[in-house]
């Protein structure tokens, strides 16, 4: 079958158009990576350090047993601040909840490729559901070594009667067992703008809808000239991570604000980052910041990311809030629908897409 598949576009209608991703691509055994996978120079991640802290500074890791006290509140709005990102321990997901959703994953992914296929753009039977290789393959220039599904979570009937069987379960069950701890960040990140209830109608603009990925990143033969995910930040109010132990993770920080600090896998933990619509409605007081996986030469990787977003219809800026005290506003009304589709629109670009919405 490889040997078959030399030509660019048998390499393309494989993954793409019948739905084997680069998870079909990584089970033939490929010796070297399709040149559409190639990276340009300036986008790979020099695997050399890879897993290694390559720097005295790291993301923050918050131990959230006691929440209630102030001293929690003020290590992880200072952490958004700072990082855009942290690492959360104790933060009260069931970690068997955690362990059912990886397993769910994997499940799921080692579907038969024509079973996964079903929920493509093309043949799923909602928009809400779609299983994708890559981020945004016709806006690419060089692919991205990952397969994913995406989920946007509209009610709990909706997902069980669309969401694919072999996952659905265990991905209701994590999508409710991790809205306390949703709620309890946006209540303290909130504090700080001097917004000091979150009443129904900020819940919608901060939390009103959620989408959820499974991310696959399969053995890679060459994850030196390639990425699994390029620099890009979330388009999220916030995004809550789940990583397995293998790692992969980095995010641009430290004194400079300019190197990649590398995540380390810590067992139980949730990564939680900013995203544009949380620096948008702080006016830039928290920091959506850029992030990218490296691909791996000898594991297969997942990860799980809850986006918490606003609702596709609401109109999101500075908050009131926010602004109260004369700060300018650096940044103009949007309806989160276009800000989306801009995002999905291009490759990923690093910190561009904040730009739409930019005065
Ligand atoms: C505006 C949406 C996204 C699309 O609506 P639509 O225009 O009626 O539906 P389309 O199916 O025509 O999608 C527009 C484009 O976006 C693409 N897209 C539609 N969902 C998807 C999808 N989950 N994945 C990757 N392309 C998609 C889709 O392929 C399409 O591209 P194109 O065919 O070239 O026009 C709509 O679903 C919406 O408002 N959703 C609610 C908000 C929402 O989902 N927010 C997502 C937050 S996601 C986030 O923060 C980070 C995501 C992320 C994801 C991957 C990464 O590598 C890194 C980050
Ligand atoms: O796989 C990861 O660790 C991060 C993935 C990511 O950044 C995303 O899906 O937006
Ligand atoms: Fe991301």
């Amino acid at each position: 079958m490889a040997s078959t598949m030399t030509s660019p576009s048998s390499i393309i209608d494989f993954v793409i158009n019948k739905g084997n991703g680069v998870k079909g691509l990584s089970d033939l055994g490929l010796k070297s990576l399709p040149k559409q996978y190639i990276q340009p120079l300036e986008e790979r991640i020099s695997t050399a350090s890879f897993g290694i802290k390559n720097s005295e500074e790291s993301v923050p890791i918050i131990d959230m047993s006691n929440w209630d006290d102030p001293k929690v509140a003020e290590a992880i709005c200072s952490a958004a601040e700072k990082w855009g990102f942290f690492q959360l321990v104790n933060h009260g997901v069931p970690i068997e909840v955690l362990e059912n959703v990886k397993e769910a994953t994997h499940r799921f992914f080692e579907l038969p490729a024509e079973e996964k296929s079903k929920n493509s753009k093309e043949r799923s039977c909602s928009n809400n559901v779609r299983f994708g290789t890559s981020f945004s393959p016709q806006a690419e220039k060089a692919l991205e070594w990952k397969d994913y599904l995406s989920l946007f979570y509209v009610s709990e009937d909706e997902a069980s009667a669309l969401w694919p069987p072999a996952c659905k379960d265990e991905v209701l069950e994590y999508m409710k067992k991790s809205e306390i701890l949703i709620k309890r960040l946006l209540d303290m990140l909130m504090k700080r703008l001097n917004v000091k209830e979150i009443d129904q109608e900020k819940e919608g603009l901060l939390m009103g809808s959620r989408r959820i990925n499974l991310n696959y990143y399969p053995i890679c033969p060459n994850p030196e000239l390639t990425v699994g995910v390029g620099r890009h930040s979330d388009v999220s109010t916030l995004t809550v991570l789940l990583q397995d132990q293998i790692g992969g993770l980095y995010v641009r920080g430290g004194t400079d604000k300019k190197s990649w600090i590398y995540v380390p896998p810590v067992k139980g933990s949730l990564v939680i980052n900013i995203g544009d619509a949380l620096q948008i409605m702080s006016n830039g007081r928290y920091k959506s910041i850029e992030h990218r996986v490296a691909a791996n030469g000898s594991k297969n990787r997942i990860s799980v990311p809850i986006f918490v977003n606003p609702r596709p219809s609401d109109l999101i800026s500075p908050l009131p809030e926010v602004l109260a005290s004369g700060e300018k506003a650096v940044y103009k009304q949007v309806l989160y629908s276009d800000y989306v589709k801009h995002f999905f629109r291009k490759a990923h670009d690093g910190k561009s897409t904040i730009e739409f919405a930019k005065i």
